[in-house]
């Protein structure tokens, strides 16, 4: 069998086990009594001793070094007289967090604990998820890319200008890494619903890496999150004074395509294992770049698949509460962007698969956009969603709903409101349930509120948002909404894609994580209406997503190894779990 850490014919249990990490896990997962620097040479971590030691965000553990540790390694003096274990130190992370006013702060907070004590920040962020990740993902993030030039700190990511045309491959020899398997990449040309924010949307490919460590145990040093700053239409970012990107009219073209096939060439040859996602292009750019290097090259486009996969699986899991066949759906798509068009064509292969024709399929989706139903009189539609245009008469959304009426109602606008209380109670009308899924971000964006959906169905309406909502009481009940979100999808993608060594991401892929995702939501979360996992069990998620992930690329004969039979324990023993 194959090692599928080094892809050569060592042990793979040995050389899996030879990590640090994985050491103090066999050893129960928190002793502190493991000795980085012996093994240190080994992987490539330089032995330091005193200061240094104490300001390397990998090694560090603060207080927690022993007094062994304190002696040997130059310590003394240099700490607190406490030793303290890593839960204490969360209790005193947590306090500080806490106590901060604003939630930008508490970013700022977090972003430098990552500076200070890189397992600390992990462990931590993966034992209170519920509480931390707004506040490194959505909706703080998008705060966040918003006052980057304001809030900037430290440099973190790899940054590509224009400038750097034809030299992208001699600049990865700058990254700090050697074996990258895991690359977020964006342009900054759609960062959440807020438009187009230049290299301050590299707070995007940081917040998704984060969660890529903490949901699915991939290792800090495999992840690269790359801002590919190709210039900003945003004419009042470019003006600012504090902007730290290429200040100049966006990359458009054959300049802009010539830069990322130099990009994905350059990734190709320094990290030949990494798996690219794109995130955060515009419509056009990510479909284009998707067409052009889906089929050759180790990629998927997280808001166009991901999010396709996290909504078919509310889709299905909506099923279990309103009782409802699958194949009977009708479902409405708001938005005929990338999210809005990833679903309806992921959508189709399930009918299909579901044994629906095409031109059944077909008819269970619809689009409505700015200028209401998309319908096939219309002169101009998008390719994309032209084959999914309504024979109807041309009419408004809420006509459309009217008419049509959908069974489940899914936004990718990125705009506030979108869901007004017309359409909202008409839905009502026409369901018992209505399945509302206002997937925009960040939740200053978002279609309507969880509140809203509630009360403007009488409480009837099953509801999930990209963002999170508090649970909603109406009438002395309790509505707990669910995160419609792709973080349940891609960082089990990306794990299973470590773990499988498979060539190339395929739809049957999220076809396959969208129906275990909906398997992952237990009866009691379906009692209370939600049809997502709750956050807190994001990790289980992952593992089981890579698992069929894995079992794809097997069957697909794109398994880059030779895979075990027990995929679960196989993938287990791949995920980082951070402690001393
Ligand atoms: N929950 C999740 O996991 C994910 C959420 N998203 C969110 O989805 C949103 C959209 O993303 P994406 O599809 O990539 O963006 P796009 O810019 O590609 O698409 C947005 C679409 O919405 C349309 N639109 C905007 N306002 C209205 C309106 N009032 N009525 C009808 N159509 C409208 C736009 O039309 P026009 O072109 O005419 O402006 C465009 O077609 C973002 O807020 C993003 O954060 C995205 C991915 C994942
Ligand atoms: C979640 C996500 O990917 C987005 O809002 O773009
Ligand atoms: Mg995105």
């Amino acid at each position: 069998m194959i090692c599928s850490i080094c892809l050569n014919g060592c042990q793979p249990v040995l050389r899996l086990k030879s990590r640090p990490d994985e050491v103090w896990r066999e050893a129960g997962n928190r002793k502190s009594n493991i000795d980085i620097n012996s093994l240190a040479g080994e992987y490539k971590m330089k032995p330091l001793r005193g200061k240094a030691l104490l300001n390397d965000p990998v090694q560090n553990k603060s207080t927690a070094f022993t007094r062994e540790e304190r002696e040997r390694y130059g310590l003394q003096g240099l700490l607190p007289y406490s030793v303290t274990d890593i839960g204490k130190q969360q209790q005193r992370v947590l306090a500080n967090l806490r106590s901060k006013n604003s939630n930008i702060e508490k970013y700022g907070y977090l972003n430098d604990l990552l500076e200070r004590n890189q397992r600390l920040f992990y462990r931590t962020l993966i034992d209170y998820i519920g509480e931390i990740m707004p506040l490194v993902y959505t909706p703080t993030v998008g705060e966040a890319c918003m006052k980057f030039t304001q809030i900037f700190r430290k440099p973190q990511g790899f940054y590509i200008t224009p400038e750097d045309r034809g030299k992208i491959l001699p600049l990865f020899e700058n990254w700090p890494e050697n074996d990258v398997r895991i690359i977020v990449v964006t342009d900054g040309e759609r960062i959440l619903g807020l438009g187009d924010l230049g290299a301050n949307g590299m707070g995007i490919p940081i917040g998704k890496m984060a969660l890529y460590v903490a949901c699915a145990g991939i290792r800090p040093e495999y992840c690269m999150p790359v801002m590919l700053d190709v210039g900003t239409s945003n004419q009042i970012l470019r003006e600012d004074p504090l902007y730290l990107g290429y200040p100049r009219p966006r990359l458009t073209g054959q300049d802009y395509l010539s830069l990322v096939e130099e990009f994905v060439a350059a990734v190709q040859n320094k990290f030949p294992q990494a798996l690219i996602q794109f995130e955060d292009f515009s419509s056009q750019n990510a479909f284009r770049l998707l067409d052009r290097y889906a089929g050759s090259v180790r990629c998927f486009n997280d808001d166009i698949q991901g999010t396709a996969a996290v909504t078919l699986a509310g889709i299905y899991a909506s099923c279990r509460i309103t009782h409802k066949p699958f194949v009977d759906l009708k479902i409405m798509l708001l938005g005929t962007g990338s999210a809005a068009t990833g679903v309806a064509e992921l959508l189709l292969s399930a009918f299909m698969m579901a044994g629906l024709s095409e031109a059944e399929a077909r008819s269970r989706i619809s689009f409505v956009d700015r200028q209401g139903l998309v319908v096939t009189v219309r002169e101009e539609i998008k390719p994309r969603v032209r084959s999914f245009a309504s024979e109807h008469a041309a009419m408004d959304f809420v006509g459309a709903i009217t008419a049509i009426r959908p069974d489940v109602l899914i936004g990718a606008t990125g705009t506030a409101g979108a869901f007004d209380e017309i359409a909202i109670r008409q839905m009502a009308r026409c369901q018992e349930h209505p399945v509302i899924i206002a997937l925009s971000n960040p939740t200053s964006h978002t279609e309507c509120t969880a509140d809203q959906a509630y009360r403007w169905s009488d409480g009837r309406a099953v509801f999930a948002s990209g963002s999170p909502f508090a649970p909603v009481t109406l009438d002395g009940r309790t509505r707990y909404p669910a995160q419609g979100n792709n973080v349940y999808i891609y960082p089990g993608i990306g794990l299973g894609m470590v773990a499988s060594h498979a060539r190339l991401v395929v739809e049957h892929m999220f076809l396959a994580t969208a129906e275990e995702l909906a398997n992952c939501v237990l009866p009691e979360e379906i009692e209370r209406g939600s049809i997502y996992p709750e956050i807190a069990r994001v990790r289980d998620v992952s593992q089981k997503i890579a698992v069929k992930v894995c079992q794809v690329a097997r069957q697909e004969g794109l398994a880059g190894v030779d895979l075990p039979d027990d995929l679960e324990t196989y993938v287990y023993t791949l995920m980082y779990e951070p402690g001393y």
